[in-house]
């Protein structure tokens, strides 16, 4: 056993996390992170467009409609959809603790079946880090923040630096993200404050 494990319980000598300084102040919005992700990209017709807010922890909300694009079953939302819909607010949880990172592991419950036109209300919050590791918990509301609990998940996102994507992404979407400001901007936010 090299003792290295993915298991989304965060291990002995993991830390309570802290709220970076220059996080969003609770109630502000987190601007989508890149334009065409799935996620949260405006300029993805069929995507998900997840509105993330920072929370007053180190935690977000979010809300996502279930459109007729993110059916699995007649009428009702695609599982790998309402994942992606966890995994982009768990992502956003970068943004409070100004790193960036990536889904290592992302283990979801599917409690109840997500009708189409239903508006998700998402919650994550970062439960411990540990070096490059961070441990969180999401979960999915039908209609409103009390509401019925459709969606549960835990995960593990590990650090990353802006490389990560010049290195693996594809070129020709890596060249134009360079070129543009705005992006650059968002890349940089991370980096700055350490
Ligand atoms: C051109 C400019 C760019 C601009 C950028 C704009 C800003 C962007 C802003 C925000 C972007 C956020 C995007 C959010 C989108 C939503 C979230 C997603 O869907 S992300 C996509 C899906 N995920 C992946 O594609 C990961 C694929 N996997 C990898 O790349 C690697 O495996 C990675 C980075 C996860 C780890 O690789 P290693 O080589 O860096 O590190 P090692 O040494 O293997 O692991 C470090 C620690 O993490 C644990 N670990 C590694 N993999 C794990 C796993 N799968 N589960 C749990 N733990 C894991 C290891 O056990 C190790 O822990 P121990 O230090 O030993 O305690």
């Amino acid at each position: 056993m090299s003792g290295r494990t993915t298991a989304p319980t965060p291990p002995d000598g993991a830390v309570p996390p802290v709220r970076h300084p220059d996080a969003p102040a609770p109630g502000e919005t987190i601007g989508s992170h890149y334009e065409y992700c799935f996620g949260c990209g405006p300029g993805v017709p069929h995507g998900l467009h997840v509105e993330v807010r920072a929370g007053d922890g180190v935690c977000v909300s979010a809300e996502f409609r279930v459109k007729e694009a993110h059916q699995g079953a007649p009428g009702l939302a695609h599982g790998g959809v309402l994942a992606t819909a966890l995994d982009e607010t768990l992502g956003s949880l970068g943004w409070m603790l100004r790193v960036i990172a990536v889904t290592g592991r992302l283990e979801t419950d599917f409690l109840l079946p997500v009708p189409v036109d239903t508006v998700l209300h998402l919650h994550a919050e970062v439960t411990a880090v540990h070096g490059r590791k961070i441990y969180a918990a999401a979960t999915g509301r039908i209609g409103g923040p009390e509401g019925p609990l459709a969606l549960r998940a835990e995960a593990v996102f590990v650090e990353v630096k802006v490389d990560h994507f010049i290195e693996h992404g594809r070129p020709a979407e890596i060249q134009a993200t360079l070129a543009n400001p705005d992006q650059v901007k968002v890349a940089r936010a991370f980096e700055v404050n350490p």
